[in-house]
């Protein structure tokens, strides 16, 4: 069986929210998206949903995925949507994360970013671009 992770790219005006991870030691300090496991009995899109409900305390809406699935492992891989937030001027918190950081498109190199999500910035780039 292949285990779905999916990332959350949530997109408020040009910028693309990151989160730093604050465990374990070996991925501590490094950058990734919000999301985590697909659970059973449970869509891509109501993982996102309920990942940044739990992890940032915020409602979101998933739209499209964006790039290609990356592989982390044999049995597992990485598939990342388009999000946006249901309320704009809603502020997600960082609630099991070290930081949380809004990029824009110039600053997507800024963060040491896990490398996984490396091989999808060209994607995260031009969904930034395209956004505006
Ligand atoms: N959420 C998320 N995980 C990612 C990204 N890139 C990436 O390689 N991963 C990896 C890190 C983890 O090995 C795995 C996510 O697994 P998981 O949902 O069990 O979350 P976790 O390791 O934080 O563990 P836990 O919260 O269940 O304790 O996917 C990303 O952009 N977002």
């Amino acid at each position: 069986m292949i285990t779905v992770i999916v990332g959350a790219a949530i997109v408020r005006g040009r910028a693309l929210l990151a989160q730093q991870r604050s465990y374990p030691p070996e991925a501590a300090g490094l950058w990734e998206l919000p999301g985590g496991r697909v659970e059973r009995g449970e869509s891509d899109v109501e993982a996102v949903v309920r990942e940044c409900r739990e992890e940032l305390g915020v409602e979101v809406t998933a739209h499209e995925p964006i790039g290609s699935d990356v592989a982390l492992s044999e049995a597992k891989l990485l598939r990342v949507y388009r999000a946006s937030l249901v309320d704009p001027l809603a502020e997600p918190q960082p609630h099991d994360h070290a930081a949380l950081r809004w990029l824009e498109v110039g600053q997507l190199g800024s963060v040491e970013w896990l490398p996984a999500d490396r091989v999808l910035l060209p994607a995260l780039r031009q969904t930034l671009r395209w956004v505006h």
